[in-house]
């Protein structure tokens, strides 16, 4: 079971903060910054407005706030000159989690007190991502941008870096001429410095937590998709940014029928750079977007439908802390798949969808230790990066999905909407969840036994659910005739699927990826060839299709597209995509040594989370732990590689890689 707060090290609410919102909470930031490309810092002053909650602590007369890789210049509350100190606390590694920023307030500040800290960032910040020129399309501009999601906003500026603090804000934020500042917020315009510089001006009206707070800077054009929606990308790819997402205001629309109104103002999409970490993510008033997703036939834009439904669930309706991370994810992957049913107006899509989904779940459930195969984690002392996983995605949905079930589609649909008009603006734990459907549907027959605790707390997979399979059916017969070629039964397949679209080739690929993992089995390597030759699939330029079909290639040990799958792996770092694949090559015959030497030399090119973790995945540093002896010194070359090379964030990645790794394995 999960501590109780007493037990926990940082005495809060919160496993993973080091600030104390249940004393004094933070609910307006005022950020003046200035961006440095030279000298990979930004630096400026945080001030909050600071209200009172309680006084019944202990600490009564102090605010603390996260602190990591920062430096502080200085502290003022109310206008004056006040001491501050910065400490660890014992039982939280200030690895994972930072300092503590402690503030003695006046003890006749009853109301709200105004505490500005002047600091700034270091190279080490993890929630910032410093491109040189030459990872962008142009070449020629240098591009930063930030993932705080889920404890990294406390690198970025200091703060109360939970996510049941949630803030409005203000930011005036100075960087060269020719650079666009984007934030996670609504734009006030610019102006022009006395020395030449620019002066972006952002405000976000709408409480948000800091894991919300975000920022992009780069040489950016857009263009305006619709009245409330535009997309931003560097120059050379905005058109097909802007065709790629051009359903985005219908996406919205339908979202709103399907919830209550949208309250953000606008929603932008800005297309990052291919290191960018993740698919999307949902910051306010701008979705960031991984160009993978530029398949060129608006096949993958269903992200986008995704980062808009979490303008809803997460965003407005936010989990408490990340043990709840669920509750953000489940619910939105619940209201991206009724998006897109509803737009192709048949639900089918819905369950097709959520038979991929499945497979998500099942493969992240066998590679994860118990404590984070709970829909509700224990993740005290851990990092959540390390927890991450389609758990809470998919587990979240499918209980979601058995609660609509029980208490049919349209009641469940209205209780979606109450639920957003009770809890909007708040956080919400998985209990107060489960009180308040519970209330909602009070007495109904199909709730009486219903498992809670075993859908909260059961480590592993969860109860199999059934889906309509008439839309997976064509690929998952497509597969078995794949596979039973592969026994040496019959010829290659003769299925015409020219006109197939994505969903339908991923599932096709995904169902040989299952039946191939459940019977632990190999595929010839003819079959991936003759594959290839069927559908041309190692030229491929859409991203899921080629993942998967490299998944194939290596559990077939076609090494004929090994080159492909290298220069898949080394010029995108979506983790979903280079997670699997370096872990997969790592384990191959084929790839081993060629995965090692490859993120090596590529290391630079990711971004800090992304190699933290693909460093722990492929088993570095953990030499001594009973690997052979050709992994115990890959380890120890890639250590030393890091160490040479002064990569200070990927060299603290390596140490947590060691104990990621050994938390990760199963027993
Ligand atoms: C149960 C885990 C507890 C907390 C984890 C919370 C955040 C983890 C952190 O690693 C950040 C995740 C950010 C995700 C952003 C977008 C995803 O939806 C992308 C999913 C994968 C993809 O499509 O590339
Ligand atoms: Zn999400």
């Amino acid at each position: 079971m999960a501590l109780t707060d007493s037990e926990r090290a940082n005495n809060s609410q919160d496993p993973s903060t080091l600030s104390n919102p249940d004393v004094f909470r933070c609910t307006h930031l005022q950020l003046d910054c200035a961006v440095s490309f030279e000298t990979k810092t930004i630096s400026g002053v945080a001030t909050y407005d600071v209200e009172r909650v309680s006084s019944a602590q202990s600490d009564e007369d102090k605010v603390f706030f996260d602190a990591k890789e920062l430096i502080i210049n200085g502290v003022k509350v109310n206008g004056k000159e006040t001491a501050h100190t910065l400490s660890a606390v014992p039982g939280m590694d200030p690895e994972v989690f930072g300092l503590r920023l402690s503030i003695t307030l006046p003890r006749s500040s009853l109301g709200t007190s105004k505490v500005s800290i002047s600091y700034s960032t270091t190279p080490r910040s993890s929630a910032i991502q410093w491109l040189p020129p030459s990872q962008t399309l142009g070449k020629l501009r240098p591009y930063l941008f930030t993932q705080c999601q889920a404890i990294h906003a406390r690198t970025l500026l200091p703060c109360q870096d939970a996510p049941a603090v949630k803030i409005t804000y203000k930011a005036n934020v100075t960087v060269s001429a020719w650079a666009t500042c984007l934030m996670s917020a609504l734009s006030k315009g610019s102006t022009t410095t006395s020395s030449g510089k620019t002066i972006w001006t952002w405000d976000q009206p709408v409480p948000t937590s800091t894991y919300l707070i975000a920022l992009c800077v780069g040489d950016l054009s857009s263009r305006d998709i619709s009245k409330r929606c535009r997309v931003w990308a560097e120059p050379g790819i905005v058109d097909a940014v802007a065709y790629e997402f051009a359903e985005t205001e219908e996406f919205l629309k339908t979202a709103e029928e399907l919830t209550i109104p949208y309250m953000w103002g606008r929603y932008d999409v800005v297309c990052l750079p291919p290191s960018f970490p993740y698919g999307g993510m949902e910051n306010p008033c701008l979705t960031f977007v991984t160009p993978t997703l530029l398949a060129g036939d608006r096949s993958l834009a269903d992200v986008v439908a995704h980062e808009i439904a979490h303008s809803w669930t997460g965003n407005l309706v936010t989990n408490s802390t990340w043990e709840h991370f669920w509750l953000n994810e489940g619910w939105t992957t619940w209201l991206q798949r009724k998006i897109m049913a509803k737009m192709k107006d048949d639900d089918k899509f819905f369950d097709f969808d959520a038979i991929g989904g499945w497979k998500h779940l099942t493969d992240d459930v066998a590679l994860l230790p118990d404590n984070f195969s709970r829909l509700v984690p224990i993740i005290d002392g851990c990092d959540p990066d390390e927890a991450f996983s389609g758990v809470p995605y998919e587990k979240g949905f499918n209980l979601l999905v058995d609660l609509e079930r029980r208490v049919g589609s349209p009641a469940f649909g209205q209780y979606a909407k109450t639920y957003l008009g009770t809890f909007k603006y708040v956080t919400v734990t998985s209990t107060e969840f489960r009180t308040h459907f519970m209330n909602y549907f009070k007495g109904h027959k199909n709730l009486k036994d219903f498992d809670w605790e075993g859908w909260f707390h059961k480590p592993g997979l969860c109860p199999t659910p059934t889906f309509d399979r008439t839309l997976s059916q064509g690929s998952e017969d497509l597969a078995a005739a794949w596979l039973s070629y592969d026994e040496g039964k019959g010829e290659v397949p003769k299925v015409d699927t020219k006109g197939w679209n994505t969903n339908q080739r991923t599932c096709f690929l995904d169902a040989m990826l299952v039946a191939l993992e459940k019977a632990d089995r190999k595929l010839q390597k003819g079959t991936t060839v003759s594959m290839d030759r069927a559908y041309g699939y190692s030229k491929v330029k859409n991203s899921e299709i080629l993942h998967r079909y490299s998944l194939l290639c290596i559990n077939a040990e076609d090494d004929t597209n090994l080159k492909t799958i290298l220069k898949f792996v080394t010029t995108q770092g979506r983790m979903k995509f280079v997670r699997p694949l370096y872990r997969a090559l790592y384990k191959s015959k084929m790839g081993r040594s060629a995965a090692i030497k490859t993120f090596k030399e590529n290391a630079d090119f990711y971004h800090p989370i992304a190699a933290k973790m693909v460093a722990a995945d492929m088993g570095m540093g953990e030499g001594g732990e009973g690997e052979d002896e050709g992994a115990r010194k890959a380890a120890a070359d890639v250590a030393e590689f890091f160490v040479d090379n002064k990569m200070a964030i990927a060299a603290v990645g390596i140490a947590a890689a060691v104990g990621i790794y050994l938390t990760r394995r199963k027993k």
